[in-house]
């Protein structure tokens, strides 16, 4: 479902360049799940806007779905975007003058979908927030409002879901609950799944893990049946 090949990614730092991405291979299954771990400034974040497309690689080729998204240009990849990727990021990013309804709706009639009311309710139930629909995003906690972003972003029935710290501002029980929700999308739905995480713990969840370190996956890691067991040199 994703694919990168030789993917490296260079900035301008004051002036001389910075390559913060080392030619990085990484295949992910559809219907799998990944985390992203490593230590604070590792490339973690770089990696999935680049996965997202929100941001273009300086070498190597990214593949979603058998499409080539490094030579796209920027219409057909908000296309693409759209159509395949759901973004869940750490400070949620809902709109504060849009209910909770309202936000998960707004993506899928900008689609064009028909059915974009009781696809809403349906998406808001499946999160477990019936009740809270119509509140604002300033009137919910944050595990609720995290609940509404993962909602809005299953609006458009991605098959890539991609979250970046998920869960770095809620507390342990919330966190929890976010981490089930996005889990059990991965399995209900068959959504490809792939989240940077700080938590270990939860990072032990997903079917492969890769450890960035510098700009580099220094390892992988990869469960199939059993515990999860080291990966020599695998993808
Ligand atoms: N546009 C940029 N210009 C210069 N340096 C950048 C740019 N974007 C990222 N970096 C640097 O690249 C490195 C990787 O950043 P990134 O945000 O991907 O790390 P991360 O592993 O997600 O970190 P954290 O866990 O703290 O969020 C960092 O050292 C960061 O300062």
């Amino acid at each position: 479902m994703i694919e990168l090949h030789g993917v490296s990614k260079t900035v301008d730092s004051g002036g001389s360049p910075l390559t913060i991405l080392h030619s990085l291979d990484l295949t992910i299954p559809a219907g799998r799940s990944l985390a992203i771990v490593g230590p604070s400034g590792s490339g973690k974040s770089t990696l999935l806007g680049l996965m997202a497309g929100l941001d273009a690689p300086t070498t190597g080729e990214i593949r979603i779905d058998g499409t080539s998204i490094t030579s796209l240009g920027e219409d057909a990849l908000a296309r693409l975007r759209g159509r395949l990727i759901g973004f869940v990021f750490q400070f949620f990013h809902l709109m504060p003058s849009l209910t909770a309804f309202e936000n998960v709706l707004v993506p899928m009639e900008l689609a064009g979908a028909t059915d974009a009311h009781p696809r809403a309710t349906r998406l808001l139930h499946e999160v477990g927030l019936d009740a809270r629909a119509h509140h604002y995003p300033s009137q919910l906690s944050g595990g609720e409002q995290q609940r509404v972003a993962i909602a809005r972003a299953l609006a458009n029935e991605p098959k890539v879901l991609l979250a970046d710290e998920p869960t770095g501002n809620l507390d342990s029980s919330n966190g929890q609950h976010v981490i089930d929700l996005l889990f059990d999308v991965n399995r209900s739905r068959s959504t490809t799944l792939v989240l940077v995480t700080h938590d270990r713990e939860l990072a032990a969840r997903a079917d492969m893990q890769i450890v960035m370190r510098d700009g580099r996956i220094v390892e992988r890691l990869a469960r199939d049946a059993g515990p999860v067991t080291a990966v020599a040199g695998g993808r």
